[in-house]
Parts: structure tokens; C-alpha cells; sequence
């Protein structure tokens, strides 16, 4: 009898698969402080669950094109740089056709597509080599006054690229370690996932509440992560009674982390690689 031959599922769709499962449990995990999740919409008029998912879905070719430009260009340098540029955009405009328009994941495009192509080309220094990603000027890259850029405009904020210039501190020194921390702490996988979010929350200048909601809105959010940490995390009552606190005062000043959550989703994608590689 002729063995069945097996599909082998290539590292491109693996990757894929990753960056999408980590964008999908991002938008699933509840209760965020004023962001979509499964409650609801947080902060946001045009954006729900839903549409979340399928934003996630219709990124998977994006990252597996991306993957495959890493392993076909194979190594950092300006055509691999301008290529991905030019697979993102690609996947933005496929995004925004799938949302009728609304921006649900351009910050992960931009953080999940570098590391995922990272990963494909050096997965064992998969930041690193994204921030090296990060550095190199895309030529073709359009310069519009993005909300981030008038922010940074305004209030000196390191924003987006410079998260991913930095090799993404926020997700290294602040997400996964907490992530970590708190699993050990038998907090509960969703649990740990809320404090990894928190965590990135007390340092991090999310522009998207910078943009709406200025310095009142930072100081908010990143103070009101910490004190849920120090409460004791998501896990505990008391961490919980912060928490709510949080999501209510965010809520009232229209802020919404989305830079955060799509950090919340690289941590993660980096905390998975091992089992994708
Ligand atoms: C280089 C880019 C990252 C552009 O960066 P820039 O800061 O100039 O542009 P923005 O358009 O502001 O996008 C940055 C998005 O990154 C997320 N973010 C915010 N702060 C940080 C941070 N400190 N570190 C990391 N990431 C951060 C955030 O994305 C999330 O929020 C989006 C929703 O935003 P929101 O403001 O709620 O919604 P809007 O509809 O835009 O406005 P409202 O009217 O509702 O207020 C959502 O997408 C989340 O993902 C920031 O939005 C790079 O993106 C770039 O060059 N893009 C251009 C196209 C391109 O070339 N793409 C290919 C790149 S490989
Ligand atoms: N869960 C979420 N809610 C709002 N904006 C987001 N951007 C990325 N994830 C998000």
C-alpha cells in the first residue's frame, strides 16, 4: 500500500499563522482597558470584534509574503527594507478593503511584519534584526502627517518606528518579562496576558492616546497600568478593582491604547517563535 503523502507546512506559513494567531488573541483578550475586545468596543465607534478578526485574517498572505522576501532576499539591507514596504502597503490597502476603510491593525502591520520577517531570517535574534529592519530608509516610503508624526510633532513622543528601532523594549524589558512573571505566579494564562498588556502600558508612548487625548490621556493610562500591577495583577481583586478603574477613566477621556495592544500582540508572537520554528 502507497504511504500518504504529508503536507509540509512551510516556515512562511508558519510564521503566518503565528503573527495572525497572536492578533486574533490580542483582540480576544478581556477585559482591555478601553480597547475592542469581547465586551465590546472600548473607546472606539467604528471598530468591534468582529471586524478585529477579520482585519487579523486578511493580514495572513501580508506575513507570509513578508516571511518569504526574508528567506528569498536573505539578509538585512535596503531591498529587503523596500520590499517589505512595499508588502505592507499592499497589506494595508487589502486591511482597509476589508474593514470598509476603518485602520484596525496599521501599528501591527508595521511591528508584526518586521518580525515576522526577522524571524524567517534570523530566528534567534529576531528583535535585533528587526530593529536593523527598522533603521534602513525606504525610499518609496509615502511622509504623510500621520497622527504619530504630529504627535511626535508636538510632544517630542518616540513613537511606532522608533518601538521598533529600539528592538522593541517595551515588549523586551517590559511584556514578556511580566508575562513571564505572572505565569510562574500562577495568575492564569488570561490573567498573564492582561498584566503583559499592563506592563507595556506604564512605560509606553502609545500615540494613539497621545493623539486623542494628550499628556492627561498618557499619564492616565501609564499610571493606571502600574497601579494594577501594583495591586497585584489582573489575578487579584484588588488588581481588578484598578483595572476597572482604568478602563472607566480611559473611557472618559476617549483614549484608546491601540499602540499597546499591538505590542501586547508582538509579545505574544515572540513568546510562541520556539514552537513555530
Ligand atoms: C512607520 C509607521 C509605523 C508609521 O508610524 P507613524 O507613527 O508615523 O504613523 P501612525 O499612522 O500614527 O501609525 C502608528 C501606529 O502604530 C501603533 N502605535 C502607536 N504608538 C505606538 C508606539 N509607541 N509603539 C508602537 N506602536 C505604536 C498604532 O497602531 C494601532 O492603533 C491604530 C488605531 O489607531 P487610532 O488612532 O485608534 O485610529 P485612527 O483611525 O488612526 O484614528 P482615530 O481617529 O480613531 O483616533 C491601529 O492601527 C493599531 O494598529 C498607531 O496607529 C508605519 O506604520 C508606516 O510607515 N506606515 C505607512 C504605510 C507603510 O509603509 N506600511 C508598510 C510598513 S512595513
Ligand atoms: N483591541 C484593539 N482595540 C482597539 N484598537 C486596536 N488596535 C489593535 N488592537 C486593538
Amino acid at each position: 500500500m502507497r504511504a500518504l503523502k504529508l503536507h509540509e507546512v512551510s516556515l512562511a506559513d508558519r510564521l503566518a499563522d503565528r503573527a495572525v494567531d497572536a492578533l486574533i488573541d490580542e483582540a480576544d483578550l478581556s477585559p482591555k482597558p478601553a480597547l475592542v475586545d469581547r465586551r465590546g468596543n472600548g473607546a472606539h465607534s467604528d471598530l468591534h470584534l468582529g471586524l478585529m478578526h477579520a482585519s487579523a485574517l486578511s493580514l495572513w498572505p501580508m506575513f507570509k509574503e513578508m516571511a518569504e522576501a526574508a528567506l528569498e532576499f536573505g539578509e538585512v539591507g535596503v531591498p529587503l527594507r523596500e520590499a517589505l514596504g512595499r508588502i505592507g502597503r499592499e497589506g494595508e490597502q487589502a486591511m482597509l478593503i476589508t474593514t470598509h476603510g476603518v485602520n484596525t491593525h496599521r501599528g501591527a502591520i508595521w511591528a508584526l511584519g518586521l518580525l515576522t520577517a526577522a524571524a524567517a531570517l534570523q530566528p534567534h535574534a529576531v528583535t535585533l534584526t528587526a530593529a536593523k529592519l527598522a533603521l534602513l530608509d525606504d525610499r518609496f516610503a509615502p511622509q504623510p502627517l500621520s497622527h504619530g508624526a504630529q504627535v511626535a510633532q508636538r510632544y517630542g513622543a518616540r513613537g511606532a518606528r522608533e518601538e521598533a528601532q529600539l528592538g522593541f523594549p517595551s515588549v523586551m524589558q517590559r511584556g514578556l518579562p511580566q508575562l513571564h512573571k505572572s505565569r510562574q505566579q500562577n495568575a492564569g494564562e488570561q490573567n498573564a496576558r492582561l498584566d503583559a498588556l499592563l506592563a507595556i502600558m506604564t512605560e509606553l508612548a502609545d500615540t494613539c492616546v497621545l493623539y486623542r487625548a494628550g499628556y492627561e490621556g498618557l499619564t492616565t493610562m501609564q499610571q493606571g497600568a502600574q497601579a494594577v500591577l501594583d495591586a497585584g495583577g489582573s489575578a487579584t481583586l484588588a488588581g481588578r478593582r484598578q483595572l476597572h478603574a482604568l478602563d472607566q477613566h480611559l473611557l472618559a477621556l476617549n483614549a484608546s491604547p491601540g499602540g499597546a495592544a499591538d505590542l501586547l500582540a508582538a509579545c505574544l508572537f515572540i513568546d510562541r517563535l520556539d514552537g513555530a520554528l
